[in-house]
């Protein structure tokens, strides 16, 4: 670490063994604040989880807050050139559970995301997103609360990864000469102006996201594992990703097959099955409750990671983790991103860091202050005092900015 980061004066680490989380009364937990609305959602998701922490604890309990930085505040602290400080990283990877907010990506040029940096330097495996709804939450569906899956994105590889050449350079050039005249590429049009992308899928990688999800699945009492794809086009990557889970799924949790196959199901009774992405996105909203427990590839992930997240009354309130089980690292976050027209005035919908905390709290075993997270949340939605997201589709409603919904919820714990 460096001296831009100020460990805090009280608390401890958390550490792992044997696979299992030792952690202390007072965790120090590094955080980062995020960019656009982040410093807002910041502000306000803080006082909701010390908030908890407070009441369900009496004071024996305490995360100490560690501030490390990334994207612009980053580029304040350390100077114009570095976003993704390696105190950062190395903070993430010492402390083993962190929280950060959203961070800016330009579109077309400039920096690579940082946030998948994040997770590919600390190899965050999976990223579980849950989506679920709150009674009241507004939401374009007719029946939401059959809206209940959590999705287990793969969050290192796939054509998300930033393997890319721009078109008028050599290296796309090069790979255009590759395609073409050594792997014999010649049906599809190439035209010098073609940039190029690359789609890595490992067996490797996609069996420890299906490992994961299928454990999860088992570990919550859920009903089945969707591996989702688009394996009829893209036959090596993302039909091997549902045939490698499949065979896992068999090899390591006994699953027989139904009926011949494909579709198996575990000695407890959870169905594995499978479904082409484009099909999954219209019965999502035709029939959601045939669906709980999905892994997807990365790409995958992400879109339908949002378009859940709508079905439940938006990404406002959409929450999710970055997890590496076998290593215990975590950072947690939320689905939405920087939201920059919000920025700075106190207005944007902080739910979804706030159960970003609440997940993370869950993580540490701290179910009481986690409980206490929903049921003021829980409240305070039924009150009718919201931020402009739902009050501008609940009729009653008293519109509310991020400061003093944060003061409902606390007020209602
Ligand atoms: N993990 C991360 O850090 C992520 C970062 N990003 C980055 O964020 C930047 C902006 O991306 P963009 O595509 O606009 O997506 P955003 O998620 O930032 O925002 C899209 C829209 O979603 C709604 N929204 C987002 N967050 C909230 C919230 N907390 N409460 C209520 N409504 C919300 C708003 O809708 P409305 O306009 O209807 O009010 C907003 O305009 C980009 O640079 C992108 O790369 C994006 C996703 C994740
Ligand atoms: O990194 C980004 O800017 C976008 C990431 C994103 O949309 C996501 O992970 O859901
Ligand atoms: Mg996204």
């Amino acid at each position: 670490m460096d001296d831009k980061i100020k460990i805090p004066t009280q608390g401890e680490k958390i550490t792992l063994t044997d696979g299992k989380l030792n952690v202390p009364d007072q965790p120090i937990i590094p955080f980062v604040e995020g960019d656009g609305t982040g410093p807002d959602i910041w502000r306000a998701s803080v006082r909701v989880l010390d908030a908890a922490v407070e009441k369900a604890y009496g004071g024996k309990r305490k995360i100490e807050w560690l501030e490390v930085y990334a994207g612009e505040k980053a580029n304040e602290v350390y100077g114009e050139t570095i976003w993704l400080p390696q105190g950062t990283i190395d903070a993430f990877g010492e402390y083993l559970v962190g929280i950060k907010g959203p961070l800016t990506t330009p579109v077309g040029g400039g920096i690579r995301s940082i946030n998948v940096a994040l997770r590919q330097e600390l190899d965050l495996y999976a990223c579980v997103r849950p989506v679920k709804y709150f009674d009241g939450v507004p939401s374009p569906m007719k029946q939401p609360e059959l809206v209940d899956m959590t999705i287990f994105r793969e969050n290192t590889e796939d054509i998300y990864a930033g393997i890319e050449y721009k078109a008028g350079t050599p290296e796309a050039a090069k790979m255009r000469d590759f395609l073409i005249n050594e792997m014999g590429v010649s049906k599809i049009r190439f035209p010098d102006s073609s940039s190029f992308g690359v789609k890595p899928v490992s067996k490797e990688g996609s069996e420890r996201l299906i490992r994961a999800a299928i454990q999860y699945a088992i570990d919550n009492g859920r009903k089945s594992v969707s591996l989702v794809h688009k394996g009829n086009i893209m036959k090596f990557t993302e039909g091997a990703f549902r045939d490698w889970g499949y065979e896992l799924a068999k090899r390591e949790f006994g699953a027989t097959e139904i009926d011949g196959g494909p579709w198996c199901q575990l000695p407890g009774g959870i169905i594995i099955k499978d479904i082409i992405a484009d099909n999954f996105l219209q019965q999502i909203l035709l029939r959601p409750a045939d669906y709980d427990v999905i892994a997807t590839l990365n790409l995958n992930g992400d879109y339908l990671s949002d378009a859940l997240a709508a079905q439940v009354g938006g990404i406002g309130i959409a929450p999710g983790a970055n997890i590496n089980y076998l290593t215990g690292h975590a950072v947690f976050e939320a689905t939405h991103g920087t939201a920059p027209k919000y920025a700075g005035k106190d207005v944007i919908n902080p739910s979804s860091v706030i159960l970003s905390g609440e997940m993370l709290l869950r993580h540490l075993g701290w179910n009481e202050a986690a409980d206490l997270v929903v049921a003021g949340l829980d409240k305070t939605i039924s009150q009718k005092n919201v931020t402009y997201d739902f009050a501008r589709a609940m009729p009653g409603a008293t519109e509310v900015k991020t400061s003093e919904f944060a003061d409902h919820i606390i007020a209602n714990m």
